[in-house]
């Protein structure tokens, strides 16, 4: 079938054999010459799918409403949300180890297809954070909606709509302590559980557009919209728990508004903070003073583990949020041996010295970007500038193959590539880059 040919699938009933796993977490199937993105399938299961997004192209979207020849990795979910429509747990359905295994080709796939990084394995490892294999109650940073009835529920899938059967990611505290303040309609709701045991509940306005019948494109015009609109508000009015959020992590103790970044995931900090600390210490011809950039770097986790392995090293924190970047100093001293700067990463490196009285050129560099990635321009520069490795995580396969593939084709070598399975039942999953730059002959 031709890119301009017309075509209007939805509503079909179609019975197909799921192939692999693609980005996004749909799983890929083929009809008359189409791919078919199958939410809800398995690799190699027969099943039938509903068409429910036609856009028309090479390619159309569908769910899957019955499995007439199953896989070995197909479990009970474990979502009852996701079960009942919702955008949460999408591989609730999925054995976890398989499902790490799947995560782990979409890795390799979109290094591959992405960042031109070709390698003999078809998969990256995927492992779970810190030895916490839990699939249900991992998260400590949640966030709701409520509707016209103020119950908290989360998104359908592809809706504004909102589903309030409960998802299984929160631990169960913050899911209590968000009924329990009862918030009122039309409001997203934060809530987060602090490594004291504190819950702490937030909330804020949401201007939630009927989109209920429209198609997908003014769906996602409204859906944008209403993100800038939800923004707008920006201060969250906090109605339950004490006004900072205690997060530990080794010998270091954070105190952080409500609103600022930390990891989701209860063990990621801890496992992130790691392997970060073994790349450090593995940095080859690291000085014992070392000037390290910890870009996107909110609070300062990454800052602090650099300064567990290499004490004398001068660190600068790059955070464009002001509430994050002011809460590094809860628990790391800063002066000397960190400078914090609230920047946007960009901003910050145009001023080609870098930070005034640091020179422009660093030793080490740790980047954490969100799910866009840090992009070319971003990445082009740090691989001019960079003595001794680069350290990426990225939470989106395809943005870390690109930022990753472009430090590859100026000659950067792969050290290491992993995940790490850090949203469980989702397919969702952290991915940790690390790399040293060409050798000078
Ligand atoms: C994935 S979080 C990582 C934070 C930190 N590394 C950690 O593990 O706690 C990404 C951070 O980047 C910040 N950010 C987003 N865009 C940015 C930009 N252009 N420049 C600097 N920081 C940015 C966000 O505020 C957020 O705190």
């Amino acid at each position: 079938m031709t890119q301009t040919e017309r075509t209007e699938w939805t509503g079909r009933v179609l019975r197909l054999r799921i192939e692999g796993p693609a980005q996004g977490g749909e799983f890929v199937a083929r009809h008359e010459g189409r791919v078919v993105f199958c939410r809800g399938g398995i690799t190699g299961e027969l099943v039938e799918v509903v068409v429910d997004d036609d856009p028309g192209r090479a390619f159309c979207r569908g769910t899957v409403i019955g499995v007439l020849e199953s896989s070995r990795d197909r479990i009970e979910p474990l979502c009852p949300a996701a079960a009942a429509g919702a955008g949460c747990c999408d591989w609730s359905h999925i054995d976890p180890v398989a499902a790490r295994g799947f995560s782990g080709r979409i890795l390799a796939e979109q290094a591959s297809r992405i960042g031109r990084i070709h390698s003999t394995a078809d998969r990256v490892p995927v492992g779970v954070p810190a030895g916490d294999d839990a699939s249900t109650g991992w998260r400590t940073v949640a966030r709701w909606v409520t509707g016209a009835d103020g119950v908290p529920g989360v998104r359908r899938s592809r809706s504004r709509d909102v589903v309030t059967v409960p998802c299984v990611q929160a631990d169960p505290r913050i899911a209590e302590a968000v009924l329990a303040a009862g918030v009122g309609p039309h409001r997203e709701v934060l809530g987060v559980l602090g490594d004291d045991g504190e819950v702490h509940v937030a909330h804020r306005r949401v201007t939630d557009p009927v989109t209920r019948g429209r198609d997908r494109r003014s769906r996602q015009g409204a859906a944008t919209s209403a993100r800038a609109r939800s923004s707008r508000p920006g201060a969250w009015e906090l109605v339950s728990g004490p006004s900072t959020v205690t997060r530990r992590v080794g010998e270091h103790t954070w105190r952080l508004p409500v609103d600022a970044f930390w990891q989701a995931h209860r063990s990621a900090a801890t496992h992130y903070a790691d392997l970060v600390r073994q790349a450090v210490s593995g940095a080859p011809g690291l000085p014992a003073e070392p000037v390290v950039w910890d870009l996107y770097g909110g609070a300062g986790l990454f800052s602090a583990a650099v300064l567990d392995v290499s004490p004398r090293a001068r660190v600068t924190l790059v955070e464009s949020s002001r509430a994050s970047s002011g809460a590094a100093g809860t628990a790391l001293d800063t002066g000397p041996g960190i400078v914090t700067v609230c920047a946007r990463v960009e901003a910050f490196l145009a001023r080609t010295d870098g930070d005034p009285g640091r020179p422009g050129t660093p030793d080490l560099v740790i980047l954490d970007p969100p799910r866009g990635g840090a992009g070319i321009d971003v990445m082009a520069d740090l691989s001019g500038r960079t003595r001794s490795r680069i350290i990426h995580i990225g939470c989106d396969p395809a943005s870390l193959a690109r930022d990753v593939g472009v430090l590859v084709a100026a000659g950067w070598t792969l050290v290491d590539l992993r995940g790490v399975a850090a949203f469980p039942a989702t397919h969702h999953v952290e991915g940790l880059a690390v790399l040293d730059p060409p050798r000078m002959s």
